[in-house]
Protein backbone atom coordinates (compact mmCIF):
# COMPACT_ATOMS: atom_id res chain seq x y z
CA UNK A 1 0.00 0.00 0.00
CA UNK A 2 1.23 3.20 -0.98
CA UNK A 3 1.15 6.70 1.13
CA UNK A 4 -1.56 8.21 -1.29
CA UNK A 5 -3.18 4.58 -0.78
CA UNK A 6 -3.33 4.97 2.88
CA UNK A 7 -4.45 8.64 2.97
CA UNK A 8 -7.02 7.48 0.34
CA UNK A 9 -8.27 4.95 3.31
CA UNK A 10 -7.73 7.60 6.09
CA UNK A 11 -10.71 9.91 4.01
CA UNK A 12 -12.76 6.78 3.22
CA UNK A 13 -12.96 5.30 6.57
CA UNK A 14 -12.72 9.19 8.72
CA UNK A 15 -10.61 7.16 11.10
CA UNK A 16 -6.48 7.69 11.50
CA UNK A 17 -6.71 4.50 13.84
CA UNK A 18 -4.42 1.56 14.13
CA UNK A 19 -6.21 -0.91 16.61
CA UNK A 20 -2.99 -2.84 18.51
CA UNK A 21 -3.07 -6.40 19.07
CA UNK A 22 -1.22 -6.88 22.18
CA UNK A 23 -3.12 -9.86 22.76
CA UNK A 24 -2.11 -11.39 26.59
CA UNK A 25 -3.35 -14.63 27.18
CA UNK A 26 -3.79 -13.64 30.77
CA UNK A 27 -5.94 -10.49 29.84
CA UNK A 28 -8.45 -12.27 27.56
CA UNK A 29 -12.11 -13.51 28.97
CA UNK A 30 -12.00 -16.81 30.28
CA UNK A 31 -14.72 -18.37 27.68
CA UNK A 32 -12.03 -17.96 25.27
CA UNK A 33 -9.65 -20.40 26.54
CA UNK A 34 -11.85 -23.19 25.64
CA UNK A 35 -11.23 -22.46 22.18
CA UNK A 36 -8.33 -24.55 20.09
CA UNK A 37 -6.88 -21.16 19.61
CA UNK A 38 -7.78 -18.45 22.19
CA UNK A 39 -4.88 -15.53 21.34
CA UNK A 40 -6.51 -15.89 17.72
CA UNK A 41 -10.45 -16.10 18.38
CA UNK A 42 -9.36 -13.14 20.47
CA UNK A 43 -7.99 -11.37 17.27
CA UNK A 44 -10.85 -12.29 15.60
CA UNK A 45 -13.37 -11.25 17.31
CA UNK A 46 -11.73 -8.04 17.66
CA UNK A 47 -11.22 -8.08 14.04
CA UNK A 48 -14.42 -8.38 12.95
CA UNK A 49 -15.83 -5.90 15.53
CA UNK A 50 -13.74 -2.64 14.55
CA UNK A 51 -12.14 -3.21 11.02
CA UNK A 52 -14.87 -0.50 10.07
CA UNK A 53 -13.63 2.21 11.84
CA UNK A 54 -9.92 1.79 11.62
CA UNK A 55 -7.20 1.53 8.81
CA UNK A 56 -4.56 -0.54 10.31
CA UNK A 57 -3.50 -2.98 12.95
CA UNK A 58 -0.72 -3.45 14.64
CA UNK A 59 -0.14 -6.92 16.59
CA UNK A 60 2.98 -6.58 18.97
CA UNK A 61 5.60 -9.77 18.57
CA UNK A 62 6.06 -9.72 22.43
CA UNK A 63 2.35 -10.85 22.75
CA UNK A 64 2.97 -13.40 20.26
CA UNK A 65 6.60 -15.33 21.09
CA UNK A 66 5.77 -15.34 24.94
CA UNK A 67 3.58 -18.15 23.64
CA UNK A 68 6.21 -19.99 22.10
CA UNK A 69 5.03 -21.98 18.39
CA UNK A 70 1.12 -21.59 19.45
CA UNK A 71 2.16 -17.80 19.45
CA UNK A 72 3.61 -17.90 16.55
CA UNK A 73 0.67 -19.84 14.43
CA UNK A 74 -1.60 -17.18 16.17
CA UNK A 75 0.70 -14.17 14.98
CA UNK A 76 0.07 -15.87 11.51
CA UNK A 77 -3.23 -16.77 11.41
CA UNK A 78 -4.03 -13.40 12.04
CA UNK A 79 -2.26 -11.57 9.65
CA UNK A 80 -3.97 -13.97 7.29
CA UNK A 81 -7.34 -13.72 8.08
CA UNK A 82 -6.74 -9.59 8.04
CA UNK A 83 -5.16 -9.93 4.48
CA UNK A 84 -8.25 -12.21 3.23
CA UNK A 85 -10.85 -10.43 4.96
CA UNK A 86 -9.81 -6.98 5.10
CA UNK A 87 -7.54 -5.94 2.52
CA UNK A 88 -7.66 -2.50 2.77
CA UNK A 89 -6.05 -2.63 6.56
CA UNK A 90 -2.31 -1.77 6.73
CA UNK A 91 -0.55 -4.24 9.08
CA UNK A 92 2.27 -3.24 10.86
CA UNK A 93 4.68 -5.71 12.46
CA UNK A 94 5.68 -4.37 15.89
CA UNK A 95 9.05 -6.03 16.34
CA UNK A 96 11.72 -2.93 16.70
CA UNK A 97 14.29 -5.60 14.71
CA UNK A 98 17.55 -4.04 13.23
CA UNK A 99 21.11 -5.93 13.78
CA UNK A 100 23.76 -6.29 11.07
CA UNK A 101 22.92 -6.09 7.80
CA UNK A 102 23.15 -10.21 7.43
CA UNK A 103 20.51 -10.82 10.14
CA UNK A 104 18.63 -7.96 9.53
CA UNK A 105 18.28 -9.82 6.45
CA UNK A 106 16.51 -12.50 7.58
CA UNK A 107 13.95 -10.09 9.75
CA UNK A 108 13.16 -8.37 6.65
CA UNK A 109 12.92 -11.76 4.83
CA UNK A 110 9.93 -13.50 7.54
CA UNK A 111 7.94 -10.62 7.55
CA UNK A 112 7.91 -9.50 4.13
CA UNK A 113 8.96 -12.46 1.88
CA UNK A 114 7.44 -14.97 4.00
CA UNK A 115 4.45 -13.30 5.94
CA UNK A 116 3.86 -10.65 3.60
CA UNK A 117 3.10 -7.89 5.53
CA UNK A 118 2.98 -4.10 5.22
CA UNK A 119 5.42 -2.81 7.48
CA UNK A 120 8.00 -3.87 10.52
CA UNK A 121 8.52 -1.36 13.68
CA UNK A 122 13.14 -1.64 13.39
CA UNK A 123 15.23 0.23 15.95
CA UNK A 124 18.04 2.52 14.85
CA UNK A 125 20.76 2.24 17.38
CA UNK A 126 22.70 0.14 14.77
CA UNK A 127 22.70 2.46 12.20
CA UNK A 128 21.73 2.29 8.60
CA UNK A 129 23.63 -1.01 7.25
CA UNK A 130 21.07 -2.61 10.20
CA UNK A 131 17.90 -0.83 8.44
CA UNK A 132 18.98 -0.71 4.33
CA UNK A 133 17.88 -4.78 3.96
CA UNK A 134 14.29 -4.01 4.92
CA UNK A 135 13.95 -1.04 2.47
CA UNK A 136 14.77 -3.50 -0.41
CA UNK A 137 10.59 -4.64 -0.78
CA UNK A 138 9.06 -2.46 -3.58
CA UNK A 139 5.41 -1.14 -1.40
CA UNK A 140 6.65 -2.20 2.40
CA UNK A 141 7.04 0.38 4.64
CA UNK A 142 9.71 0.42 7.51
CA UNK A 143 9.07 2.48 10.49
CA UNK A 144 12.22 3.77 12.57
CA UNK A 145 11.56 4.10 16.47
CA UNK A 146 12.08 8.48 16.26
CA UNK A 147 10.74 10.22 20.00
CA UNK A 148 9.49 6.84 21.98
CA UNK A 149 6.33 7.64 24.45
CA UNK A 150 8.37 6.07 27.32
CA UNK A 151 9.75 7.90 30.54
CA UNK A 152 13.14 6.56 28.98
CA UNK A 153 12.52 8.31 25.90
CA UNK A 154 14.27 11.08 28.16
CA UNK A 155 17.45 8.73 29.09
CA UNK A 156 18.86 8.93 25.68
CA UNK A 157 17.10 10.45 22.94
CA UNK A 158 17.36 14.12 23.97
CA UNK A 159 20.90 13.70 24.42
CA UNK A 160 22.41 16.93 22.62
CA UNK A 161 25.32 17.11 20.27
CA UNK A 162 27.40 19.91 20.18
CA UNK A 163 25.53 21.38 17.00
CA UNK A 164 22.63 21.61 19.64
CA UNK A 165 20.80 18.78 17.60
CA UNK A 166 18.68 16.35 20.26
CA UNK A 167 19.55 12.45 19.23
CA UNK A 168 15.53 12.20 18.07
CA UNK A 169 16.27 14.55 15.88
CA UNK A 170 19.34 13.39 14.52
CA UNK A 171 17.63 10.05 13.82
CA UNK A 172 14.88 11.15 11.75
CA UNK A 173 16.78 13.84 10.18
CA UNK A 174 19.56 11.22 9.01
CA UNK A 175 17.75 7.76 8.33
CA UNK A 176 15.20 9.63 6.41
CA UNK A 177 18.18 9.80 3.66
CA UNK A 178 18.18 5.74 3.59
CA UNK A 179 14.72 6.01 1.38
CA UNK A 180 11.95 8.01 0.50
CA UNK A 181 8.77 8.72 1.83
CA UNK A 182 6.77 6.31 0.63
CA UNK A 183 9.10 3.44 2.72
CA UNK A 184 9.83 5.26 5.48
CA UNK A 185 7.50 6.33 8.60
CA UNK A 186 8.20 7.10 12.18
CA UNK A 187 7.36 6.82 15.61
CA UNK A 188 6.51 9.13 18.22
CA UNK A 189 4.94 8.79 20.85
CA UNK A 190 1.65 10.87 21.55
CA UNK A 191 2.74 11.60 25.17
CA UNK A 192 5.16 13.56 23.75
CA UNK A 193 2.54 16.69 22.86
CA UNK A 194 4.39 19.40 21.70
CA UNK A 195 7.30 18.11 20.70
CA UNK A 196 5.28 16.96 17.48
CA UNK A 197 6.16 20.44 16.21
CA UNK A 198 9.88 19.96 16.59
CA UNK A 199 9.38 16.42 14.56
CA UNK A 200 7.93 18.02 11.85
CA UNK A 201 10.21 20.56 11.23
CA UNK A 202 12.94 17.39 10.55
CA UNK A 203 9.90 15.25 8.40
CA UNK A 204 7.21 17.50 7.36
CA UNK A 205 5.81 15.33 4.87
CA UNK A 206 6.25 11.39 6.30
CA UNK A 207 3.74 9.69 8.33
CA UNK A 208 4.23 8.87 11.70
CA UNK A 209 3.12 5.79 13.61
CA UNK A 210 2.06 7.06 16.82
CA UNK A 211 1.54 5.12 19.99
CA UNK A 212 0.42 6.31 23.53
CA UNK A 213 -3.62 7.37 23.43
CA UNK A 214 -5.35 5.46 25.78
CA UNK A 215 -3.41 3.25 28.06
CA UNK A 216 -0.64 5.97 28.22
CA UNK A 217 -2.50 9.03 28.42
CA UNK A 218 -1.29 11.03 25.38
CA UNK A 219 -3.68 13.48 23.87
CA UNK A 220 -5.08 12.83 20.32
CA UNK A 221 -6.28 16.86 19.99
CA UNK A 222 -2.34 17.87 20.68
CA UNK A 223 -1.05 15.19 18.30
CA UNK A 224 -2.99 16.42 15.67
CA UNK A 225 -2.65 20.03 16.59
CA UNK A 226 1.00 19.41 16.24
CA UNK A 227 1.62 16.92 13.96
CA UNK A 228 -1.10 16.52 10.98
CA UNK A 229 -0.04 17.19 7.99
CA UNK A 230 -1.60 17.78 4.51
CA UNK A 231 -2.08 14.09 3.86
CA UNK A 232 -2.94 13.15 7.50
CA UNK A 233 0.46 12.15 7.85
CA UNK A 234 -0.74 9.92 11.17
CA UNK A 235 -1.56 6.52 12.24
CA UNK A 236 -2.46 6.68 15.70
CA UNK A 237 -2.52 3.08 17.95
CA UNK A 238 -4.64 2.18 20.92
CA UNK A 239 -4.26 -1.32 21.75
CA UNK A 240 -5.10 -1.96 25.92
CA UNK A 241 -8.05 0.75 25.81
CA UNK A 242 -9.73 -0.96 23.05
CA UNK A 243 -9.26 -4.70 22.57
CA UNK A 244 -9.93 -4.92 27.12
CA UNK A 245 -12.86 -2.77 27.17
CA UNK A 246 -14.43 -5.64 28.70
CA UNK A 247 -12.95 -8.76 30.01
CA UNK A 248 -16.51 -10.57 29.72
CA UNK A 249 -18.35 -11.98 26.62
CA UNK A 250 -19.63 -8.78 25.27
CA UNK A 251 -15.30 -7.77 24.87
CA UNK A 252 -16.10 -7.26 20.57
CA UNK A 253 -18.96 -5.09 21.02
CA UNK A 254 -17.16 -2.95 24.35
CA UNK A 255 -14.17 -2.89 21.90
CA UNK A 256 -16.47 -1.65 18.84
CA UNK A 257 -17.97 0.89 21.14
CA UNK A 258 -14.42 1.79 22.45
CA UNK A 259 -13.52 2.20 18.46
CA UNK A 260 -16.30 3.89 17.48
CA UNK A 261 -15.57 6.45 20.44
CA UNK A 262 -12.44 7.37 18.92
CA UNK A 263 -13.24 7.29 14.86
CA UNK A 264 -16.22 9.86 16.01
CA UNK A 265 -13.31 11.78 17.67
CA UNK A 266 -10.57 11.33 14.36
CA UNK A 267 -13.55 12.60 12.40
CA UNK A 268 -14.03 15.48 13.89
CA UNK A 269 -10.35 16.24 13.43
CA UNK A 270 -10.11 15.65 9.98
CA UNK A 271 -13.10 18.04 9.48
CA UNK A 272 -11.59 20.59 11.33
CA UNK A 273 -8.19 20.22 9.12
CA UNK A 274 -10.50 20.01 6.20
CA UNK A 275 -8.83 16.96 4.77
CA UNK A 276 -13.13 15.38 5.02
CA UNK A 277 -16.07 17.20 4.03
O1 LIG B 1 6.63 0.97 18.36
C1 LIG B 1 5.59 1.03 19.04
O2 LIG B 1 4.52 0.71 18.56
C2 LIG B 1 5.64 1.69 20.35
C3 LIG B 1 6.57 2.72 20.49
C4 LIG B 1 6.48 3.58 21.59
O3 LIG B 1 7.21 4.55 21.69
N1 LIG B 1 5.53 3.33 22.54
C5 LIG B 1 4.66 2.28 22.45
O4 LIG B 1 3.79 2.16 23.32
N2 LIG B 1 4.74 1.42 21.39
C6 LIG B 1 3.86 0.22 21.31
O5 LIG B 1 2.51 0.67 21.12
C7 LIG B 1 1.60 -0.13 21.87
C8 LIG B 1 0.90 0.75 22.91
O6 LIG B 1 -0.07 0.03 23.59
P1 LIG B 1 -1.17 0.71 24.56
O7 LIG B 1 -0.42 1.58 25.52
O8 LIG B 1 -1.82 -0.46 25.22
O9 LIG B 1 -2.10 1.49 23.68
C9 LIG B 1 2.44 -1.26 22.46
O10 LIG B 1 2.44 -2.34 21.53
C10 LIG B 1 3.82 -0.67 22.54
O11 LIG B 1 4.82 -1.67 22.48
Amino acid sequence: MNRQELFENIKRKKSFLCVGLDTDIKKIPSHLLNEEDPVFAFNKAIIDATADMCVAYKPNLAFYESLGIKGWAAFEKTVKYIKENYPDQFIIADAKRGDIGNTSEMYARSFFEHLGIDSVTVAPYMGEDSIKPFLVYPGKWVIVLGLTSNKGSQDFQFAVDNQGERLFERVMRISQKWANKDQLMFVVGATQGKLFADVRKIVPDHFLLVPGIGAQGGSLQEVVDYGMNAQCGLLVNSSRQIIYASKDTSFAKAAREQTSTVQQEMEKLLKSRKLIG
